[in-house]
């Protein structure tokens, strides 16, 4: 029996939720990584409940982050984010998936690290352009060269990101294999 087999890969989700415990699972990695729709996979197959910082922050603010940044300010999106993210990290039953600029800071990462199970999803520059230019929605790159501040980011980013427990590729491959790599990258983490 393959890992490509539906039974093998619940069996392998069912082993991963028992070793976890009490411990959340927070994706961290820039926009257009596949955070929100790789942890909504990952919580549908680990029968946990999914949470993302950016909705949260919408919900709580009643504003979309566009507006949030146009109206308060980048500094007031970071205070909210950090926020949220101590107060959702309470529930040790989620997967969380955080905005790409979240566990830049120090004291989230420090949180984070210390309460959950953190996972990098990576991906390559080429695959994140193609994703995040699908929408319009990321304020920090309505830039006159949004590539090119893609680049620099990422630059800033990765050696930060590298901060997280686990490094998963997030490569041009189903969300569902993508979950599945999750799964088995934290299986040996834990296991090692
Ligand atoms: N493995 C994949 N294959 C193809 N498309 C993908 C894959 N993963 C994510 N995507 C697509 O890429 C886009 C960005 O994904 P998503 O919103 O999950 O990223 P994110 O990491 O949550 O970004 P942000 O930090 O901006 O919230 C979405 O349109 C999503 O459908
Ligand atoms: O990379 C970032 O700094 C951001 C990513 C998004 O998830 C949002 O949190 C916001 O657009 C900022
Ligand atoms: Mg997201």
């Amino acid at each position: 029996m393959s890992r490509s087999d539906p039974a093998k890969r619940q069996a392998r989700a069912e082993e991963l939720a028992a070793l976890l415990g009490g411990r959340p699972i927070v994706l961290v990695g820039m926009m257009g990584a596949g955070k929100t729709t790789v942890g909504r996979r990952l919580a549908a197959k680990l029968n946990r409940l999914f949470l993302d910082s950016d909705e949260e922050i919408e919900k709580a603010a009643q504003m979309s982050i566009p507006e949030i940044f146009e109206q308060r300010g980048e500094a007031e999106f970071r205070a909210g984010e950090a926020r949220v993210i101590a107060r959702v990290l309470k529930d040790p039953d989620i997967i969380l998936a955080t905005g790409g600029g979240a566990f830049v800071s120090e004291e989230t990462r420090a949180l984070v690290n210390a309460e959950a199970i953190s996972i990098w999803l990576k991906a390559e520059a080429d695959i994140l352009f193609e994703r995040v230019s699908r929408r319009s929605n990321r304020p920090l790159l309505k830039t006159a060269n949004p590539r090119q501040t893609l680049e620099k980011l990422i630059a800033e980013r990765y050696p930060i990101y590298a901060d997280a427990h686990v490094t998963v590729l997030s490569r041009d491959v189903p969300q569902d294999v993508v979950a599945a790599d999750v799964i088995e990258a934290v299986l040996a983490h834990l296991k090692n």
